[in-house]
């Protein structure tokens, strides 16, 4: 039986907000307010994660994600509860514990940003300590993974954004760390490098038995990376299973969002209503010269929505999109995991 090497225990994290007021006499009058309100980021959250497991965490925006991260790296103090990770409580003993992790930001770098790439290896090889056989051979496995050397002579600065990516994600597994966080790795991203980076996780994962905790809104993330899923909406973990699971329900939706034309009369839309009407779980909502369409491939294919659309409105352009996260929160309160 594998043994727990993350345990979190009624974790919670409150935050006091003063309710501010309008305007410079507001201010003034701020000064001496006592009318605070909490905000309960994070209410009380149960989960353990074993070595070598990769764990997708979801949610929709404000849900509580970043702030469980910052509690499980050891930036904030929980309110209440108990974080375990490799016997380190991450915030009291932080000097010594974040030698054991390593963090990947999507939206930021850990490298130096005016250096070459390898000065920055260099300068995180001092920091852990790592010998050289140790660093050398990390080294040559991200070169046969992914040619890391080619990057060394440029700075952080001259890279691309998926090039960045590619070796903020090696500078964090360089002094092999026991859990590894990593927040939107691919955002805005295209799909050729999104799946180096997926490859690059993935690989680093198996050679090194590295549990990671990714956050990311993208489902191509998790679908290809994660075996487990938690989902967190209001500060509290509303599914925590397998992705298969979640992919059966949520992997095969899609969302249609079209630029109509032209405005679109009621009886119009009642008829295309009618239409989807036919289809299990295909929903239609029209706002001005937006009509966004949500259908699940199996119950009708994309061509088909496309053909219905066609031979009813006009439109020039539209966009196909995943599931987003607030319509599979919306489903998964309706009863959708059950
Ligand atoms: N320092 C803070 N002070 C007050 N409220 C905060 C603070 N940080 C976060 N919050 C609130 O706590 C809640 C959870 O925020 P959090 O950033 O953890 O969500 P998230 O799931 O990471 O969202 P996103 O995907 O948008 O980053 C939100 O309501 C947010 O406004």
């Amino acid at each position: 039986m594998s043994t727990p090497i993350i345990k979190i225990k009624d974790l919670k994290k409150y935050y006091k907000v003063l309710n501010r007021q309008e305007g410079l006499l507001g201010a003034l009058k701020d000064l001496f307010s006592n009318d605070y309100r909490i905000i309960k980021a994070v209410d009380g959250i149960n989960f353990e994660v074993n070595k070598g497991e990769i764990i997708g965490f979801l949610g929709p925006n404000g849900a509580g994600k970043s702030t469980t991260i910052k509690m499980m790296t050891g930036i904030l103090k929980s309110s209440q509860g108990h974080i375990d990770v490799n016997g380190f409580e991450p915030h009291d003993q932080r000097q010594k514990y974040v030698a054991d992790i390593g963090t990947v930001f999507g939206q930021r770098t850990q490298l130096w940003w005016d250096i070459p790439v390898v000065e920055s290896f260099k300068i995180l090889k001092e920091i852990y300590k790592l010998s050289d056989e140790d660093y050398d051979r990390n080294i040559n496995f991200f070169e046969d993974l992914i040619g890391i050397k080619k990057f060394f002579s440029s700075t952080v600065r001259s890279l691309s954004l998926g090039q960045r990516m590619l070796c903020d994600i090696a500078a964090a597994f360089l002094h092999n760390p026991s859990v590894i966080f990593l927040d939107e790795p691919s955002i805005g991203l295209d799909v050729a490098i999104k799946q180096k980076i997926r490859f690059l996780i993935k690989q680093l994962n198996e050679r090194y038995q590295t549990t990671v905790i990714l956050t990311s809104h993208d489902m191509g993330d998790v679908e290809s990376l994660c075996q487990r899923v938690v989902l967190i909406d209001s500060g509290k973990i509303i599914y925590d299973g397998q992705t298969e699971k979640f992919n059966q329900i949520f992997g095969s939706f899609r969302t249609l969002l079209v630029n109509l034309d032209e405005t679109v009369n009621e009886l119009m839309i009642q008829s295309i209503k009618e239409v989807w009407n036919q289809y299990e779980e295909t929903e239609m909502f029209i706002d001005g010269l937006n009509l966004k369409i949500t259908f699940k491939q199996e119950n009708i294919p994309l061509i088909k929505v496309l053909e219905i659309l066609q031979n009813k409105i006009k439109f020039s352009d539209f966009k196909v999109q995943e599931l987003d996260m607030e319509t599979v929160i919306t489903r998964v309160y309706d009863g959708a995991l059950k």
